[in-house]
């Protein structure tokens, strides 16, 4: 995929699972789908997630619904699964498979890697990740391991050192700090709880979108 599109798919990044959801994950999907989201993350992670076939049968339900919709599918950590799910990329942090091996089993499709200082982002960039996400940003309630929060300024350095790779800002973004993630020079946000957490979950999306763009 070129470089180009890719930025524009990572506008506004939706990522959740079963865990995050208050009601039907399908249904979450659809409304912020229909909220604007520009790009999908299915994360089956934390206490109580799904596994096995429950997880798989979750994860065929919400790519048909990306499919449908001309979002692209990513799978988040586990390569196997994207791999039977047929998933248009993979999303690995630093503890998961290293990102050059899920690049030879995944091919040309989209590699994603998490990263917290400007040497993962140069390792992602030597790797061949298509993008990075880069947190967390603010503090976060999502992601139980996450690590210290960066601020901002973890952006800007990453362009200041020159890094021109596609890269999302994660960790506690909403619509009321979005617009300065992307005033420091990342191409989109991706957020879990913002949008699969909110009691409208398309008005979350929309609000979101109209920061971003
Ligand atoms: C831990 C994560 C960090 N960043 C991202 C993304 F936004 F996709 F880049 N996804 C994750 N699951
Ligand atoms: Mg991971």
């Amino acid at each position: 995929m070129k470089q180009q599109e890719l930025e524009e798919y990572l506008s506004l990044y939706f990522i959740m699972g079963s865990v995050n959801c208050s009601q039907d994950p399908v249904e979450v999907l659809k409304q912020a789908i229909d909220g604007g989201i520009t790009l999908f993350q299915y994360r089956e992670k934390g206490e109580g997630a799904l596994q096995g076939n429950e997880k798989y049968r979750l994860g065929e339900k919400l790519k048909k619904v990306c499919l449908n919709a001309g979002i692209p599918f990513i799978i988040n950590d586990d390569v196997n699964l994207g791999i039977a799910l047929d998933a248009d990329g993979i999303h690995v942090g630093q503890d998961d498979e290293a990102a050059h091996t899920v690049q030879q089993k995944m091919g040309n499709k989209i590699l994603g890697v998490s990263t917290h200082t400007i040497a993962e982002a140069r390792k992602a960039v030597f790797d061949g990740a298509d993008y990075i996400g880069v947190g967390p940003i603010f503090p976060t309630r999502s992601k139980d391991d996450a690590n210290k929060v960066q601020g901002i300024q973890i952006l800007q350095q990453f362009r200041e050192q020159q890094i021109t790779l596609p890269m999302v800002g994660i960790g506690g973004i909403t619509a009321a700090n979005a617009k300065q993630v992307i005033d420091a020079g990342a191409n989109g946000v991706s957020v879990i709880s913002a949008i699969a957490g909110a009691d409208n979950v398309k008005q979350a999306a929309l609000q979101l979108k109209s920061k971003v763009l």
